[in-house]
């Protein structure tokens, strides 16, 4: 039974156990770092317990419902236990900081539900195998500081995070490995990728000059060669300057009053838009990052447009170069206003730049410029009518749009207060108005109705980018969702996020997100809403686990003390709604789609939780009515 190995374990390996494990009481999983489901252990942590010596064989066999193991920062050694194989429903592995030594063991690839693996800081030796490519959902794979040797295989699995810095591997980094950073190899005798180039990279097909096929040395371009390339350079840049000019200048010749937009790319508003390198990051504190325009971003799309506009408005509605808006009374200004209006960059995003437009009438707009639209102009308008015929308060509404070959803008109402994402994260000086329970659980069941909403539209209706810079909010702190459907307008990224944050397990494609995967992404926000914590932070703690896997590693009963925002935490009357809207995050963020709840339900559960606490704060009940309500709701 999991209390017979337990009791092995203990005596194997002893350390803090001894003392921490009360054996007579026979309530196992009340033991500490250990969690149970169904009274089969699924969680064991005894991180820095002073655990000491192998692992015998005998133990693991037993703990078949094990899904986190923990053992990290102990004087374990020898090999890994063979029955660890046994705990196939093994999902995070914490191994490092111990001295476990020999090959890494083939078992562990046939754990197939392996999503985070840590053996870092021990004494492994042997080549990295390929098997770990059968492990299809590892998200990490730490095996830093061992004595690793060999040369690296070629992970084709998605990994989030991945570090073998200080083994002694040699030989190239491999193409699927290369889009992380050096930090990830360094302390081996690798090449390519961000390290630097391997000798043979570079072929020069002269006779004296190149790779002499296999010796590894890298031999010195000769003077001759070198002098030839920059010559050659030089002359291809002139001819390429010469022909732009001459391209130019018919351009100019034949028509004053070009039509399209790409040709007044105003190189002003290029610069003002572009960020300082780690200023304005995708999904960071970016709001209030202003930089003055004299003329909005927008307008350099405008200005020929609005040139061209008047009276050429196609029957069809398409190839016109105007703003085309949605809803009947809802054509305040044009594109000569926005023209006129003064823009600052609110911050760059997966879809493109969003600006603040002033217009001179006094009315505030917010422009979003998407870049990497693949689909057809007719696909666009299709795809953004239907973006903009979205209607509910706690959406961002979709005014406007414009398309041409080379611009395409989105104009939404502005929202004065900015993101959540830079509320929760941004300046916390003085002066600042506190996050409170009422503001957060209002803030949470805006963006739920919004989302409600957004599902309610039919099952492939879904937003895909939940997170906490897409929800916005106005100057009385309700919130809004943006940046729907924006999703289906452009192509992939070109650089896959890595730590998505916000990501459900099973979603592979961006693209493609269903109902329940926008839960999940719900999920943590409303954990990063409660927490304080951004999921994006780079390591949560440690063992580098995502938001939701750190709360659910906090015990319940010490939610209030270890999870919640310390300044949400003033507010202690309203602790018990605080703990049930975080026990429906976690629901929402839970492993499988079947497990989480529609947002119907999760909009009916924060309404109810807030209507109690607002009831509460007008007539403080009795604990004993806390109690009877426990008793109703088991
Ligand atoms: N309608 C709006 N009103 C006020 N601020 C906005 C508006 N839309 C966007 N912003 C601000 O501009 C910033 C950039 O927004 P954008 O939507 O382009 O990127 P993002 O939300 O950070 O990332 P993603 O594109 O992945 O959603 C956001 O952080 C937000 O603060």
């Amino acid at each position: 039974s999991d209390r017979t190995a337990l009791l092995a374990l203990r005596s194997a390996v002893g350390g803090r156990t001894l003392l921490l494990w009360n054996v007579t009481d026979q309530n196992t999983c009340s033991w500490p770092g250990i969690q149970c489901e169904d009274n089969r252990v699924t969680v064991l942590r005894l991180p820095g317990a002073a655990l000491f010596g192998p692992l015998p064989v005998g133990i693991f066999g037993n703990l078949t419902h094990l899904r986190t193991l923990s053992l990290r920062l102990n004087a374990l050694s020898g090999q890994l236990p063979s029955d660890l194989s046994a705990c196939i429903n093994l999902r995070n592995l914490y191994l490092q900081g111990n001295e476990f030594s020999g090959l890494i063991p083939d078992f562990l690839f046939q754990l197939p539900d392996l999503v985070r693996l840590n053996l870092a800081s021990n004494n492994f030796s042997g080549e990295i195998s390929s098997g770990f490519n059968n492990l299809t959902r590892l998200k990490t794979l730490f095996l830093e500081k061992n004595h690793l040797s060999g040369s690296i295989p070629d992970l084709k699995i998605p990994l989030d995070q991945f570090n073998v810095s200080n083994n002694q591997l040699n030989g190239s980094v491999p193409k699927g490995l290369q889009s992380f950073s050096s930090s990830s190899f360094l302390g081996n005798s690798l090449c390519g990728g961000p390290l630097e180039a391997c000798s043979g990279d570079l072929v020069v097909p002269t006779g004296e000059v190149g790779n002499n096929g296999g010796s590894g040395h890298k031999k010195k371009l000769a003077g001759g060669a070198i002098a030839g390339i920059v010559i050659g350079s030089v002359l291809a840049f002139v001819l390429i300057l010469v022909i732009l000019m001459l391209l130019c200048r018919k351009k100019s010749a034949k028509k004053t009053s070009s039509v399209d937009v790409a040709t007044v790319k105003n190189p002003e508003v290029e610069i003002q838009g572009s960020k300082p390198p780690g200023e304005i990051e995708n999904g960071g504190y970016s709001n209030g990052y202003t930089v003055p325009a004299t003329a909005a971003a927008v307008a350099s799309a405008a200005t020929v447009a609005a040139g061209t506009a008047k009276g050429e408005v196609s029957a069809n509605g398409t190839g016109t170069k105007k703003l085309v808006f949605f809803g009947n009374a809802a054509r305040v200004f044009d594109l000569e206003d926005l023209l006129r209006a003064s823009a600052e960059v609110l911050g760059k995003g997966t879809f493109g730049t969003a600006y603040k437009a002033v217009l001179e009438v006094g009315s505030v707009v917010a422009v979003k410029r998407l870049k990497d639209v693949t689909i057809t102009e007719r696909e666009f308008r299709e795809k953004i009518e239907a973006v903009g015929s979205m209607d509910h308060e706690s959406l961002v509404p979709l005014r406007a749009y414009y398309f041409s070959r080379d611009e395409k803008l989105l104009v939404y109402d502005y929202m004065a207060m900015g993101s959540l994402s830079a509320l929760l994260h941004g300046n916390k000086g003085a002066g600042r108005t506190p996050l409170n329970w009422e503001i957060r659980s209002g803030i949470a069941l805006g963006a739920a109705r919004g989302i409600e909403y957004l599902h309610s539209q039919g099952p492939n209706v879904s937003h895909g980018n939940i997170k906490s810079s897409n929800i916005l909010l106005t100057k009385s702190y309700d919130a809004r969702v943006s940046d729907f459907g924006l999703a289906h307008l452009v192509g992939p990224p070109s650089t896959p996020t890595r730590v998505a944050g916000y990501r459900a397990p099973e979603v592979t494609d961006p693209r493609k997100v269903s109902h329940k995967a926008d839960v999940y992404s719900f999920g943590v926000l409303l954990l990063e809403l409660l927490t304080g914590k951004a999921p994006t932070h780079s390591l949560l703690n440690e063992e580098g686990v995502d938001l939701p896997r750190w709360v659910q590693s906090v015990v319940r009963e010490e939610w209030t003390s270890e999870v919640f925002d310390l300044e949400l935490l003033r507010y202690q009357n309203v602790e018990e709604e605080m703990v049930q809207l975080l026990q429906l995050a976690v629901d929402c963020a839970a492993q499988y789609p079947d497990k989480r709840p529609s947002m119907s339900e999760v909009t009916k559960r924060i309404e109810e939780l807030r209507q109690s606490s607002l009831h509460e704060a007008v007539n403080p009940q009795p604990d004993a009515a806390h109690d009877s309500d426990d008793a109703s709701s088991r």
